[in-house]
């Protein structure tokens, strides 16, 4: 790069970001970036703040401090240059149950101005197989499929942004294995950005080239998969895992 030239801008920055409830802080100060293309997993154990950091940064929950900017927006002021170029699923965000699969599909793919909104539906359904209940009401569908129709939803405005809370958690093995390749198309077709919460070491392998993990809301680790192996000195990212969750320091950085 020359010297005029300008860094690109990461796809989302965030800074200084933390909530508190209660006076009781429960995530944060958090500082990391995201390039376009690239694949992050956020892990950490049950309560370490996951969700509530998809949450902040979706401008779902309001943040104590700090600032969130996607694609150069600051979010608190200018979230609405940001929000057509980006996407969520959620397990804990519920679609309305009356709906059929495809009237769902229908309100979001509106409310983010989808073009050839039909043919976006019978895409995303054909991709996800979603075409045995795509009729059907939302709240009658087993969990696994309210999951793939809620990946369907954030993948319905081909995001340039994908946030996803732990999207394969109930999932068999077999649709687990080809969403992640559905997802890893969508990264390479729209160098989009993700950021995945996840509890399934394997799948954090598989997908992320970068990896955050977080303890008690404060971020404690951030690298690739294969140098946290072997800074850790382990063979999978599982037993890295444990070792941070149980306070083993010896991989930590410096
Ligand atoms: N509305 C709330 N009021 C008070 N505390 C909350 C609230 N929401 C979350 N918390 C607390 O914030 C912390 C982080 O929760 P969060 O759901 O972000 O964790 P997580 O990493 O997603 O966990 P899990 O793996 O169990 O889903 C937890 O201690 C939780 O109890």
């Amino acid at each position: 790069m020359s010297q005029n030239a300008v860094a690109p801008k990461p796809t989302l920055a965030v800074a200084g970001l933390s909530k508190s409830y209660d006076k009781r802080r429960v995530v944060g100060p958090l500082d990391f970036s995201l390039e376009a293309g690239s694949v992050t997993g956020l892990l950490g154990g049950n309560g370490a703040g996951k969700t509530t950091t998809i949450g902040m940064v979706m401008g779902l929950i309001e943040p104590t401090q700090g600032s969130v900017h996607a694609f150069g927006c600051d979010m608190s002021r200018e979230r609405y240059g940001a929000l057509g170029r980006m996407n969520f699923e959620s397990p804990y965000v519920d679609m309305p149950h009356r709906l059929t699969v495809r009237q769902n599909l229908r309100v979001f793919g509106m409310l983010y101005d989808v073009e050839d909104l039909n043919a976006k539906i019978e895409q995303l359904a054909k991709d996800l197989a979603l075409g045995d209940f795509l009729d059907r009401q939302t709240g009658r569908l087993s969990a696994g499929q309210k999951t793939r129709v809620a990946i369907a939803k954030s993948l319905i405005n081909d995001p340039q942004l994908l946030l996803l809370d732990e999207p394969t958690a109930s999932l068999d093995p077999d649709t687990a294995d080809w969403v992640r390749a559905r997802l890893e198309a969508h990264r390479r077709t729209h160098n989009c950005a993700i950021l995945l919460a996840s509890h399934n070491m394997s799948e954090v392998e598989r997908l992320c080239d970068r990896v955050l993990m977080l303890k008690d809301g404060t971020l404690v680790d951030d690298d690739s998969p294969a140098s946290l192996l072997a800074r850790y000195g382990r063979d999978t990212l599982e037993e890295v895992f444990l070792d941070v969750a149980r306070g083993r320091v010896d991989g930590a950085p410096a």
